[in-house]
């Protein structure tokens, strides 16, 4: 199984480069690992398995994270509705988006990242994503809020963007102006 000892810190050049595509349909040995990939995100978010695994919660998790240079990454999120999501896409692509803008009020963390950064990261508030699903069919997905911000935040990864390279460096609190609070 995952455990934190398989996901890559920033440092590793892996987090910094635009990962390969996947072929499709996908191989045998990437649907494992995607299976694996959203199950460390569901072990991530039993308390029982946390203490067990000493793991770290998260709602996203990218190839790259775990040393993989493969276009594709796994969300399992309840959302501010208490609506459950449960993403797996390959090749994803942001097809189109909002002018209006939302961040997290408590900013961003990264499972790849051993520290505190503090400060705003200005997401779409609403996307639509293209990819392809574990049995290799094109999907297609409309997001907004929490859910938007944690795809975003994944796609980044696979195009070796980390959440903090999007705060403002002068004023990490500034915003643009069409952005507002997720909540
Ligand atoms: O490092 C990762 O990609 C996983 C991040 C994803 C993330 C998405 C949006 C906003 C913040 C982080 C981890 O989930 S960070 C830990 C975490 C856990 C639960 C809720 C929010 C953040
Ligand atoms: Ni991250």
């Amino acid at each position: 199984i995952i455990t934190m000892k398989d996901i890559v810190r920033e440092g590793n050049p892996i987090l910094n480069q635009v990962t390969e595509e996947v072929t499709i349909p996908p191989s045998e040995e990437d649907k494992e690992t995607l299976i694996c990939m959203m199950n460390f995100l569901k072990n991530s978010q039993d308390p029982v398995l946390v203490n067990k695994y000493k793991l770290r919660a998260g709602v996203g998790l990218s190839a790259n994270q775990i040393g993989l240079n493969k276009r594709m990454f796994v969300a399992f999120l309840t959302d501010e509705k208490g609506i459950q999501h449960e993403y797996t896409l390959i090749n994803p692509k942001i097809i189109s988006h909002s002018v209006s803008m939302i961040y997290l009020p408590q900013s961003e963390g990264c499972l790849s990242v051993d520290r505190e950064i503090k400060g705003f990261v200005p997401r779409y508030e609403r996307i639509k994503v293209k990819g392809f699903n574990l049995e290799g069919e094109e999907i297609e997905l409309k997001l907004s809020g929490y859910p938007s911000i944690v795809v975003q935040h994944e796609i980044d990864h696979l195009n070796g963007i980390m959440f903090y390279d999007r705060i403002n460096k002068e004023n990490p609190f500034q915003l643009p102006e069409n952005c507002k609070s997720l909540y």
